[in-house]
């Protein structure tokens, strides 16, 4: 969060901030800044606060993204052609090396100027680039299967779209972003809000459960 905040005040300029403007454009209090900040060292100034170029690279250092990270995309439907389109992937230094799908109509296809190419083909890619990272976003039912030809093929972290829940070796990371859970989520506090309202009618149930 504090690496995209300070990204976003360098693209518009600013190359210095006080803890307050960067807990703002983070969303923490100042008082949260400080103590997350202070487990890299100090890097602000008192009267003139954080250098921003130089607090990016401080985090980004940290969090192991100084390095390019080749990726690989596997399932490339209506989110893989959203994932591969996303160019924040690029500029935040991960650098989509190959999409893959196992559908052969796909194949060749370009999207954002990569071809997409056999699922068979992970193995040697995987070799080639030195990947360590791969995304699934295929169907559920697809997701173990992918999930374990990237394990033996050496990928090591995975991010999952696919709302299954994916078995994995130790030392495997797994990431998942599961959309509906966090809609769910939202319509939970929704539920809640109706109802402290005063609207009974929007949680059937819960006044049958005070009765
Ligand atoms: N579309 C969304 O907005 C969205 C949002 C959140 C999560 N998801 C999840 O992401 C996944 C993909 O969704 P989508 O809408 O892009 O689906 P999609 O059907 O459009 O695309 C899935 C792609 O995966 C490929 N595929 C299937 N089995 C494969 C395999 N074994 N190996 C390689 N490729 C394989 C298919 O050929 C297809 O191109 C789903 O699990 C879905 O639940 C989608």
């Amino acid at each position: 969060m504090y690496l995209r905040a300070l990204t976003a005040l360098a693209e518009s300029g600013i190359r210095t901030c006080s803890s307050e403007d960067l807990a703002v454009a983070a969303g923490v209090n100042s008082a949260k800044l400080r103590k997350d900040l202070s487990y890299l060292g100090s890097y602000g100034t008192r009267g003139v606060g954080y250098d921003v170029d130089y607090l990016r690279y401080q985090i980004a250092r940290e969090i192991g993204v100084t390095q390019d990270w080749p990726v690989v995309i596997v399932g490339i439907g209506n989110l893989g052609h959203a994932l591969a389109n996303y160019s924040g992937f690029r500029s935040r230094g991960f650098r989509v090396v190959a999409l893959l799908d196992a559908d052969p109509h796909v194949h060749d296809e370009l999207v954002a100027g990569v071809a997409v190419r056999p699922f068979d083909d992970l193995e040697a890619i995987v070799a080639e680039h030195g990947v360590a990272i791969g995304v699934i976003a295929t169907p559920a039912v697809a997701a173990q299967n992918v999930a374990d030809r990237m394990v033996a093929t050496g990928i090591t972290s995975i991010l999952n779209f696919a709302p299954a829940v994916l078995a994995v070796p130790d030392g495997v990371d797994v990431r998942k972003v599961d959309l509906s859970i966090e809609l769910q989520i939202l319509a939970y506090h929704e539920q809640r809000k109706a109802h402290d309202a005063g609207d009974p009618a929007a949680v059937p149930g819960v006044e049958e459960a005070a009765l």
